[in-house]
């Protein structure tokens, strides 16, 4: 037989042991405790051991039971202002916060620690009893739980009713989580004590386990048979650093776009209102820059404007119209609006204040980064979320060049079926929402805008030419392509779908 120098170690710390944990095998040998199981699953393979497993469920405390241990039971933190006379509801308020003078609330009613009459807490016996215990069960058993899993036997012997507060500690938020822990055995067969009795040494010996430079230059791997790889043995799976499947997706939408001739650009995350709107012709009474929407930021408060001159044309512009056939937006426009500090809500500011600079054709650029707006979670919204962002900047450019790159962008990326849907921005026209088809949901997904940047927009920045633009969202796209039904899932991501996803994508 032919046997790795593992598995004749464990075989002989079984022979004398008869049956043992991996970990105690561990302990005789020179073996660690993987190496045992690899090696004991060998020998299992060829009926030397067998492997018995039986599994126990054990309790571990979660982040929520360490908030418990922390700060108290809710109902506790109620009870002691009880104790102390503060029994009116309205005191109590003022006192705890919201949530857990209601779940406090919650409890008490449940446990029958105390009623509510006429807007006071009255305990009973019971609640009485609870003020005077000097540690509270649920809290001996968390701290118990502190350091490690323990199980039920354990918690048996520490607490009266182990049952009940365990039950009570998993339904609280999962203050306490079951786990479960499973035990293996390994025992020696009747084969394999013969195999050991034979002279597995022996064996063992005559194999070449490791080819070292000796054999070599001596010629004794001639005379030596080589152990055999067993490609087929079961190992420990190994999950090897990669990179993200969202981060995968980002790198396709990059190369499609260089393919394209496009250069990728940065901007920055925090920006002037004056990149962020104004230089885009977003009237400063626009909605979308009301503090409900939009991230302004404390530190810093204000940015610098760029030069005078075309902080004077934008005003211009925007007030009366400036040199063109527009009216502007009639509207007194201010500079200090136009210096407060955003989180970029979009990263049209990127090619916007990129135009500026490099305001002659042609050019093809995109940026791929985050932007951010004050939506509330769930799993369709995140505050931040990343944008695709691209203009080209040519002498001969219609709004069907645009439609081009967009149709060939989406087809790249295996949306064949693509619309555009007319749409609205301050800063285009015409303006398109375009729309992919999605065989397996059956509908059609909104992606995000696009147009012709208006004269409004390129005359005071000095662009003489037309602009295509667009700005795309690309979080739906990834959920769409990785199958996720909950965009929360593209950040945190759960380890186990991380560890199934392939390494690289086609
Ligand atoms: N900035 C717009 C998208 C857009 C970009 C460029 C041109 C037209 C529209 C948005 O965030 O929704």
């Amino acid at each position: 037989m032919d046997f790795r120098s593992h598995e004749v170690g464990v075989l002989k710390v079984l022979s004398d042991l008869g049956s043992a944990s991996p970990a105690e095998v561990a302990g005789v040998g020179d073996v660690d405790e993987s190496g045992v199981m690899r090696a004991g699953l060998e020998l299992q393979e060829k009926g030397l051991v067998e492997i018995e497993e039986s599994s126990e469920i054990f309790f571990e405390i979660g982040g929520e039971g360490r908030r418990l241990l922390e700060y108290g039971l809710p109902e506790d933190r109620v009870l002691s202002f009880v104790g102390d006379g503060v029994s009116s509801l309205g005191s109590l308020s003022q006192e705890l916060e919201g949530d857990v003078l209601n779940i406090g609330l919650g409890w008490i009613r449940d446990k029958g620690l105390g009623e509510i009459v006429g807007g006071e807490i009255k305990l009973t016996d019971k609640g009485r009893d609870r003020l005077e215990l000097e540690e509270k069960p649920e809290l001996k058993v968390l701290r118990f739980l502190s350091d490690e899993p323990k199980s039920m036997g354990s918690v048996e012997q520490l607490v009266d009713n182990p049952e009940s507060i365990l039950d009570e500690l998993l339904s609280r938020n999962q203050a306490v989580q079951k786990v479960e822990k499973v035990s293996r055995e390994l025992k020696i067969t009747d084969k394999g004590r013969k195999v050991v009795r034979d002279g597995l040494d022996r064996d063992f010996d005559n194999y070449i386990h490791e080819l070292t430079p000796e054999l070599i230059s001596s010629g004794e791997w001639r005379e030596r048979e080589f152990r055999k790889y067993d490609v087929t043995a079961s190992t420990q799976p190994v999950y090897p650093g990669k990179r993200h499947p969202y981060q995968l997706i980002l790198d396709d939408i990059r190369r499609i776009f260089r393919d394209m001739g496009f250069k990728e650009i940065k901007g920055r995350t925090v920006e002037s209102s004056f990149w962020n709107f104004d230089a885009l012709f977003q009237p400063q009474d626009h909605p979308a820059r009301e503090m409900q929407d939009t991230f302004y930021l404390e530190t810093p408060n204000e940015l610098d404007l760029p030069d005078d001159e075309l902080v004077s044309r934008v005003k211009k512009m925007h007030e009366e119209g400036g040199e063109l056939d527009s009216t502007g937006w009639r509207d007194p426009w201010s500079r200090s609006l136009s210096k407060k500090a955003v989180l970029r809500t979009h990263t049209t500011s990127t090619t916007i204040s990129y135009l500026a600079r490099n305001p002659r054709p042609p050019e093809k650029v995109f940026s791929i980064d985050r932007a951010y707006r004050r939506e509330t979670i769930d799993a369709t919204h995140l505050p931040q979320f990343y944008q695709l962002e691209g203009i080209v900047l040519g002498e001969k450019l219609s709004f069907n060049n645009l439609l081009g790159y967009l149709s060939t962008f989406y087809s790249r990326m295996g949306f064949d079926e693509i619309r555009f849907r007319p749409g609205y921005f301050p800063y285009t026209e015409p303006s398109v929402e375009p729309e992919v088809y999605v065989e397996e949901l059956g509908e059609w997904v909104e992606l995000g805008g696009a147009g012709v940047f208006r004269r409004e927009v390129t005359k005071p920045i000095g662009v003489e030419h037309p602009v295509l633009a667009w700005g795309l969202g690309i979080g739906r796209l990834a959920m769409l392509k990785l199958g996720l039904t909950d965009l929360r899932d593209l950040y945190q991501s759960d380890i186990d779908w991380l560890r199934r996803n392939p390494t690289c994508r086609l």
